[in-house]
This record gives structure tokens, C-alpha cells and sequence, in this order.
């Protein structure tokens, strides 16, 4: 349903280089699909969702490659064809929720203009869809008379997950959606938001640099580094059949709940500056299995049996250096 092909982002820069911040990548979601985008902050996971949902500024960055939902390419379409589009076939949750509000409306004119935007409806089948979408996200109807300000942080999330299902799109970008949350709500939105998934069956890109929150929902997981895929597994395997070695070193920055005793090691070094010519695999400087290789070659993913890996390990018979 969503293919995004050879996807590249460069955030330009008055003087120098500008920022590469996604590089040539590659990927599908079928319907009704809860995937988990994950990554160390600045490897471009944010850059990634904003520019699937053609949410960037073109004055400010260039955007090569192509989106496309359902066949159609949303790089190829107008402005007017792209607002048609959003909310009714994809639509996007920010961190926080505070994005998504008009401070001084109440919530149920700000779900009402979207919904007129798109749809003819009458108030009164309007006010039912929006009780609707409220119980859905198990906040109280009665919540629609409130001003975005009335409402907790949890709260205010919720509805932002009830605003972006409202013209009910194939696919959801939720970008960090939870992060300035406390976990024990951080954990019941999720929940419910795989609920919902599973019941309401559209898919979902959820971007998070936490990489157990993203497992305990996700179907698959896709781990980026300095713009790129480097791993795409489904989650059930990942804890004990990932291959790239950064996925390796992020699954040892996480406390496994299934485990019976935890070592956390955390990753040596820091991702490359995305400003630069990169050489090689990105990785290699902070790889402990590199080879001579990872130095001069870029890496290209390549399927597996189980999802698919850009890593030379498992293509040269080389032995790592150290
Ligand atoms: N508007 C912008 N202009 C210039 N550079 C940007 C802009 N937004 C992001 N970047 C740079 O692009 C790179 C990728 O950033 P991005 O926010 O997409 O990463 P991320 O993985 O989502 O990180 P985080 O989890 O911290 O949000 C970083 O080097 C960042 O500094």
C-alpha cells in the first residue's frame, strides 16, 4: 500500500553542504501493518515521516525519489490533490499533541473543520463520530466541549489519535507520540493505539528512539543509522535473530523484559555528521566486526530469510579486523 522508493532528503544550507539527512531509501508497508521506525536522535527517522507525508518545505530541502499510496505518488501530485489526501487516506500524530490543536477552539470544531472539509455530514452525525472516536481512544465523550487546554498531556494525545483517524486513513504517521509522557501512560497509549490498529486495521509508522516501547506494538521494526534502513526484521524475531551489529549495540541499550538477568551496554562513539560525504558503512567507526571493506563500500540492504540487513558481514567472507 505504501512504497517508498529510493527516498532521499537533503536540508539545504545558505553556505557548505547541506544536511543528507535520509539517503536513498527503500522500503514497503501492505495494509493494515504496525511497523516501528528506530534509531539513535539525528539518524533521520523524523526526516523520514515527514517526508512520506510530503509534510516538508521544498523551498528549504530537497526531496528526490518517490512516495507512493496506493500507486499514486504524492511527490507527483498538486496542492490542492495532496489536502484531499491527507486525514482521509494519511495522516500524522505529533509528539505531545500540542501540534495537532488550535489553543482557542474548543476540540470538537477543530475535529468538525476537518471533517468538512472532507465529508458531508450534518452537526448531528458529526457530534456522534466524534463521541465515537473519543470513547475509541477511551476518553469521555464529553470531552469534546473542552478547550485543548483542559486536557493532561495523556489526554491531549489521545484526542490527536482521535483527530487523526477521524476521515479513517489507511495510514498513520505517529512521530515520538509519546515521549513527553510519563510511562505508565505512555505504555496504556500505545496499547491502545495497537488496539485500535488490530480492530480498525490501518497501517502505522511509528517513530521512536525507544526501541522497547516500539516492540512491544510493532509487527516489524525497521532500525535506521545516518539516513539509511540498515535492518528491517518482524519484531518477534529481532530480539534473538538480529543481524546488523547496530541493531545489536541498540538491543544493548534495552533492558529485555524477558530476560532473567540484563546487561546494558550502551554504544561507543557517536553517529557520523550527516553534513559530510559518507564512505563506506556508516557504522564501521563504531563497528566491532568491521572489515577492511566497510571502509571503502557502502553496504546495500539485502533480504534475508526474515526481513533484510545492509551489512557486509553477510556478504564477504572476509574476517572482521578486530
Ligand atoms: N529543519 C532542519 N534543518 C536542518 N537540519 C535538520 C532539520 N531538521 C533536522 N535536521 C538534521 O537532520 C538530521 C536528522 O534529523 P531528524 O530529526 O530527522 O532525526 P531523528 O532521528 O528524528 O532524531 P530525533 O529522535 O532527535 O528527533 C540531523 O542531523 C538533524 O540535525
Amino acid at each position: 500500500m505504501l512504497q517508498v522508493k529510493d527516498l532521499s532528503v537533503t536540508y539545504r544550507a545558505r553556505r557548505g553542504p547541506g544536511v543528507a539527512a535520509v539517503r536513498g531509501v527503500d522500503f514497503e508497508i501492505p495494509d493494515s501493518t504496525f511497523v516501528g521506525l528506530v534509531g539513535e536522535s539525528g539518524c533521520g527517522k523524523s526526516t523520514l515521516g515527514f517526508a512520506i507525508a510530503a509534510l516538508l518545505d521544498e523551498r528549504r530541502n530537497t526531496v528526490r525519489g518517490h512516495v507512493l499510496l496506493d500507486g499514486v505518488d504524492l511527490y507527483q501530485l498538486s496542492p490542492d490533490q495532496l489536502r484531499a489526501l491527507r486525514w482521509s487516506k494519511l495522516s500524522v500524530v505529533l509528539q505531545g499533541g500540542m501540534n495537532a490543536f488550535n489553543p482557542v477552539l474548543r476540540l470538537k470544531h477543530q475535529f468538525m473543520d476537518v471533517m468538512k472539509a472532507h465529508a458531508k455530514l450534518s452537526k448531528a452525525e458529526m457530534t456522534k463520530r466524534i463521541a465515537q472516536l473519543l470513547a475509541a481512544v477511551e476518553l469521555d465523550p464529553a470531552v469534546m466541549e473542552s478547550y485543548p487546554h483542559e486536557l493532561s498531556g495523556g489526554m491531549k494525545q489521545r484526542a490527536a489519535i482521535a483527530l487523526a483517524l477521524v476521515l479513517e486513513p489507511r495510514l498513520v504517521i505517529l512521530d515520538e507520540p509519546t515521549t513527553a509522557l510519563d510511562v505508565v501512560v505512555q505504555r496504556s497509549i500505545v496499547t491502545m493505539l495497537s488496539q485500535l490498529q488490530h480492530r480498525l486495521r490501518f497501517s502505522v509508522l511509528f517513530v521512536s528512539h525507544d526501541l522497547g516501547l516500539v516492540l512491544e506494538v510493532a509487527q516489524r521494526v525497521m532500525v535506521m543509522y545516518a539516513g539509511q534502513i540498515v535492518e528491517d526484521k518482524p519484531a518477534d524475531l529481532i530480539i534473538d535473530e538480529a543481524h546488523h551489529p547496530y541493531t545489536k549495540a541498540l538491543l544493548g541499550c534495552y533492558a529485555n523484559p524477558r530476560a532473567t538477568r540484563v546487561s546494558l551496554t550502551g554504544i561507543p562513539g557517536t553517529p557520523p555528521d550527516l553534513r559530510e560525504h559518507l564512505h563506506g558503512c556508516p557504522f564501521a567507526p563504531r563497528c566491532t566486526q568491521r572489515m577492511d571493506i566497510c571502509e571503502t563500500e557502502a553496504p546495500r540492504l539485502l533480504p534475508l530469510k526474515d526481513g533484510s540487513v545492509a551489512c557486509h558481514l553477510y556478504t564477504h567472507k572476509e574476517v572482521p579486523a578486530r
